[in-house]
């Protein structure tokens, strides 16, 4: 490498640089108008500097667009006034293409004048009209986010979903605004981590979510029903369910959460409904038939004894055809409830159909079911029933008793004895208790 160039050499040295760097220089006379340019700032315009000579600040105000000028002036004076140590401002102008462009405008006061008045000031213009696009774009690209995740939280009011990012591995856990309000805590107050949802949820279900959360990490789908306790003591029931998502080879989830305490209450008054007898509110056969199962398994592997008591209103068709249908229907709820009140919370009583009641009597002998039959045969019969009419009539039962016996090989041939006693009840004069076993 030789030695730097010298004096002049050295100016045209720097106009090399200034021309690869592609700045647009100027010098101008604040007193007089005059200007100097360089080719490179005519250049910038789309002209040669020849084009535009003689220049003066004029041209340079030709191509400068008028609602920029303001900018341009309050800049120099906070300069010229000693309130900014350069000149420094954006602004747009008139390209020879007709499309405006960028210039960032900046510069400096080299001489004054005796009476202190700004003289010669130097500067330089640099086409910042890429960068002023790029900000633009991006400004629009955080705009059409912001958009995005507005739509993403409406969607998820609508759809009462909020959704969650896990990082199983470091236990970093990401809520939306939804599934903060589903668990009962403010976002300014709560962090959420894997940890810190594990508490939320109910003692009974935790097991069940470790699990779903072992199966997930091999199977990459989680997929879960489970109780939330609320801080306040209140339970929701949730559904969730993500899938794994790769990143950097950790284990991490991205999945929605569901509040779905309401279809779970529908879910068990449809259920309640289906087990209970409309007209007596007392289980129906379905449950009486489950129970019969159950109690037989008991029976057959441990010897748990259970007795069958099989309730039938006497003469029930009289009931209807003289006092009318709906003091039939008063005679059925009275007998559901006199076999209601008079069992013991681990028997089941039941309405089996029209006017046949059943009672499944887990554990107890078939002595006892007996007396249980029979105190309740009394009890039906002392009732006084009144019509609206006023007219008071009575009814009575008969009842067949049996249990399960070692040689039954299902648990209804317990019933088509009670039955068989029951029949035997009504052939021998009725109002009565008959041993089936
Ligand atoms: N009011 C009312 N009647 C019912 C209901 N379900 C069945 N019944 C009636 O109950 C009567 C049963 O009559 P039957 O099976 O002939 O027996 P019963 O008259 O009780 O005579 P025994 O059983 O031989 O003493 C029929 O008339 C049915 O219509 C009900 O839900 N409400």
């Amino acid at each position: 490498m030789g030695q730097p160039p010298v004096s002049g050499d050295r100016v045209s040295a720097l106009e090399t640089i200034i021309d690869v760097a592609e700045l647009g220089t100027w010098i101008w006379n604040v007193q007089t108008g005059e200007t100097e340019f360089n080719d490179y700032w005519a250049r910038m315009l789309g002209y040669t500097l020849a084009e535009l000579e003689p220049t003066s600040i004029d041209t340079w105000l030709y191509f400068l667009i008028e609602e920029d000028r303001p900018v341009s002036e309050q800049a120099l004076k906070a300069h010229f006034d000693g309130e900014a140590s350069v000149y420094d401002c954006e602004v747009r102008v008139r390209h020879r293409d007709g499309r405006l462009i960028w210039i960032r405008d900046f510069g400096r006061v080299v001489s004054w004048t005796p009476e202190g008045q700004p003289e010669w000031v130097s500067g330089a213009h640099l086409d910042i009209t890429s960068h002023k696009d790029l900000e633009q774009s991006l400004r629009e690209e955080s705009e059409a986010n912001r958009e995005l995740i507005q739509t993403l939280e409406r969607a998820q009011e609508i759809g009462n979903l909020g959704y969650w990012k896990a990082n199983l591995d470091a236990g970093d856990l990401y809520w939306s605004e939804k599934v903060f309000e589903i668990f009962g805590v403010s976002s300014d107050t709560f962090t959420p981590s894997v940890n810190a949802f594990r508490t939320f949820v109910h003692a009974e279900d935790l097991a069940l979510v470790d699990a779903m959360e072992v199966q997930a990490r091999q199977t990459g789908l989680f997929d879960v029903e489970h109780r939330v306790v609320r801080p306040d003591g209140s339970v929701r029931w949730v559904y969730e369910r993500g899938d794994y998502t790769p990143v950097g080879g950790g284990h991490v989830f991205i999945g929605t959460v569901r509040d779905i305490t309401e279809q779970k209450e529908q879910e068990a008054r449809l259920r309640e409904l289906s087990f209970t007898d409309p007209l007596t509110q007392i289980p129906n056969r379905r449950v009486f038939m489950e129970r019969l199962n159950e109690s037989y398994e008991l029976f057959s592997r441990r010897e748990i004894p259970a007795s069958v008591v099989m309730i039938d209103i006497d003469h029930f068709k009289a009931v209807n055809d003289t006092y009318g249908h709906g003091a039939g229907d008063e005679v059925i709820g009275n007998v559901a409830r006199t076999l209601a009140d008079r069992v013991r919370e681990s028997d089941v009583p039941c309405r089996l159909g029209g006017e046949e009641f059943g009672v499944l009597l887990p554990g107890t002998g078939i002595e006892e079911a007996m007396d249980l039959a029979e105190r309740l045969r009394v009890e039906i019969a002392g009732y006084a029933c009144t019509t609206y009419r006023g007219e008071v009539f009575q009814v009575t039962v008969s009842a067949g008793v049996s249990r399960f016996n070692r040689e039954d090989e299902h648990p209804e041939q317990a019933l088509q004895r009670a039955d068989a006693a029951l029949y035997l009840a009504k052939a021998t004069g009725r109002n009565r208790v008959m041993k089936g076993a």
